[in-house]
């Protein structure tokens, strides 16, 4: 259970996130929507500890293990997508064995091809790939999914649809995104409107 008290963001003047108090259940995926510039990277940011609240609370049961999709690439273009694999497990101190759970995510996102490739030849939808494979990499309680299919084609959002229903299962999900999410994983569905967050009547 992660429980938001309160919660925060200014920005200047501006007060984008409006005291926010709210459950979110564990082994759930919860859809985030609302229109452009309503604050839903801002509140995956927090949530995910890239930014931090003006105010207010953010409460775990017990310590989460969280990874962040972020919706901008946090990519190393110099590098190949492999070197990024190897980063991530180094990173996170995976033992051996990583390297086939790794191969087989590039595979299951339509990416095995591009092991040796640097991310500055990738397409925008290939790096949004890549992005989702790093985040799956290590295991975790939390997934953070800012965006998971922009940029990609429908075929290719099928791949990482079914590549988090496999890989999701028993983790909570927050999931921000305009395009629709599918209906076989337990969605609870809020929106951001007015800086407050409201469950779906
Ligand atoms: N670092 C920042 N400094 C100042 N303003 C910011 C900053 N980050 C975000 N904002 C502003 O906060 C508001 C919410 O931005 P945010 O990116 O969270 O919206 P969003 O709902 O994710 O939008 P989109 O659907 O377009 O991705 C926007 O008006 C944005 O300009």
């Amino acid at each position: 259970m992660i429980i938001l008290q309160e919660l925060r963001k200014r920005y200047g003047g501006r007060e984008v996130l409006s005291g926010i108090s709210v459950t979110f259940q564990t082994g759930l995926v919860h859809v985030i929507t609302g229109v452009s510039g309503s604050g839903k990277t801002t509140l995956l940011q927090i949530l995910a500890g890239y930014d931090n609240p003006t105010s207010g609370a953010i409460q775990m049961q017990k310590p989460l293990r969280l990874e962040y999709a972020p919706q901008d690439f946090l990519l190393f273009s110099n590098l190949t997508v492999w070197q990024h694999m190897q980063l991530k497990a180094a990173a996170r101190h995976l033992e051996g064995g990583w390297y086939e759970r790794a191969q087989r995510l590039l595979a299951d996102l339509g990416m095995a091809s591009y092991a040796r490739s640097r991310i500055s030849m990738l397409s925008g939808g290939e790096r949004r790939r890549i992005q989702l494979a790093l985040a799956l990499l290590a295991p975790c309680d939390v997934l953070l999914l800012d965006e998971p299919t922009s940029n990609l084609d429908a075929m290719a959002s099928e791949h990482v649809w079914a590549t988090l229903a496999r890989e999701g299962v028993g983790k909570t999900m927050m999931i921000c995104s305009h395009a629709p999410v599918p209906e076989q994983f337990r969605l609870v569905r809020w929106q951001l409107r007015g800086g407050l967050l409201d469950g779906e009547k």
